[in-house]
């Protein structure tokens, strides 16, 4: 195991961060941490690389935190903010210069997306350009075990992409990987194995796949209507498990094969519509049935739900 935490805990005064925590992360392997916002998230990426206090056992190459060789990881806060008077060039030159060994600056830009603007100075890039320099300063000492702390966010959908696609490929070159990220797509295409942290605790961890089986529930067929009674009646006379609110009914437990049936009930029953959208339980419906909350940031999941409550 590269990193091990058992009964992690953190409290700032009155408030506990973390609530004994344990896991445990092998080589090679990609784990993120997802959960509310609040939910310890960040405490925890501090505790496991040593830069905050705290109770319990954390064990990162085979000893505490502190000790761990600075070559072999590399860590990216959730804040961090470079003197804005360096150029990107000029700061992972920088970042390159405090280890050992370096990886060539331009090749590290250039891992990023930031090849062109690697003479520009930091306050001028934009939030998301921003990111990706950090993500850079992160990657220059080769490290063995890459910890993120939300490495994406703030960085546009083709970007983030570009950036999953380079995560991809250090993991497939044997570099493990530990991030935060409240993109469900993020972790549900980066992890290996996913932990679900809410109010201080692991609540749930498991790959992906696993983790919707268990709580992902069911598909869902859901119509936006203003005959929200009369569909649902018919739904219901037709035999499907359905369940309404104004504007909005749900269908549950509907294979794609069914869809066009629904349809045709809808038709047949006069029932008129603004919206029909079909949906697999993914990682977004475990979080929303463990936290009880919508994915906070990306407005993705927000808007969904709203849509079908409007
Ligand atoms: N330096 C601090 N001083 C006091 N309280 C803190 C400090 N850092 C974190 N906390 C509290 O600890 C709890 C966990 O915070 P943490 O930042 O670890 O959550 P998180 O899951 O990373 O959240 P986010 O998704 O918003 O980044 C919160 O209640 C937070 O207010």
């Amino acid at each position: 195991m590269v990193l091990v935490a058992e009964d992690v805990r953190r409290a700032y005064g009155d408030t506990v961060a973390l609530d004994g925590v344990s896991l445990s992360v092998a080589e090679g392997e990609v784990y993120a941490l997802i959960g509310p916002n609040g939910a310890g998230k960040t405490t925890l990426i501090r505790s496991l690389t040593g830069t905050t206090d705290y109770e319990g056992e954390v064990d990162l190459f085979g000893g505490p935190p502190v000790d761990a060789d600075p070559q072999r990881l590399g860590l990216l806060p959730q804040s961090f903010d470079p003197p804005e008077r360096l150029t990107a060039r000029e700061l992972v030159d920088y970042y390159g210069g405090l280890y050992d060994r370096a990886r060539p600056t331009s090749e590290v830009l250039a891992d990023v997306g930031m090849a062109g603007d690697a003479d520009t100075w930091y306050g001028k890039l934009s939030g998301g350009q921003q990111r990706r320099v950090c993500v850079a300063a992160t990657l220059v000492n080769d490290p063995d075990l890459l910890v993120l702390d939300e490495p994406t966010t703030g960085i546009d959908p083709a970007g983030r992409r570009d950036l999953w696609d380079l995560l991809e490929s250090l993991a497939d070159g044997g570099t493990t990987v530990v991030l935060t990220t409240h993109y469900m797509e993020e972790a549900e295409r980066l992890a290996d194995r996913v932990g679900l942290l809410a109010d201080g605790r692991l609540v749930a961890e498991g790959s992906p796949s696993a983790l919707v089986a268990e709580y992902g529930g069911t598909s869902r067929l859901e119509l936006r209507t203003d005959a929200d009674e009369a569909a649902a009646r018919a739904l219901a006379a037709d035999g499907y498990a359905v369940d309404h609110t104004p504007r909005a009914v749900v269908v549950s437990d509907i294979p794609p094969e069914t869809i066009a049936a629904v349809v045709r009930t809808l038709d047949e029953s006069g029932v008129e519509y603004d919206a029909l959208s079909w949906r697999q339980p993914d990682l977004e419906s475990v979080y929303l049935a463990l936290t009880g909350t919508d994915v906070t940031e990306t407005g993705e999941a927000v808007e969904r739900e709203a849509e079908v409550a409007a």
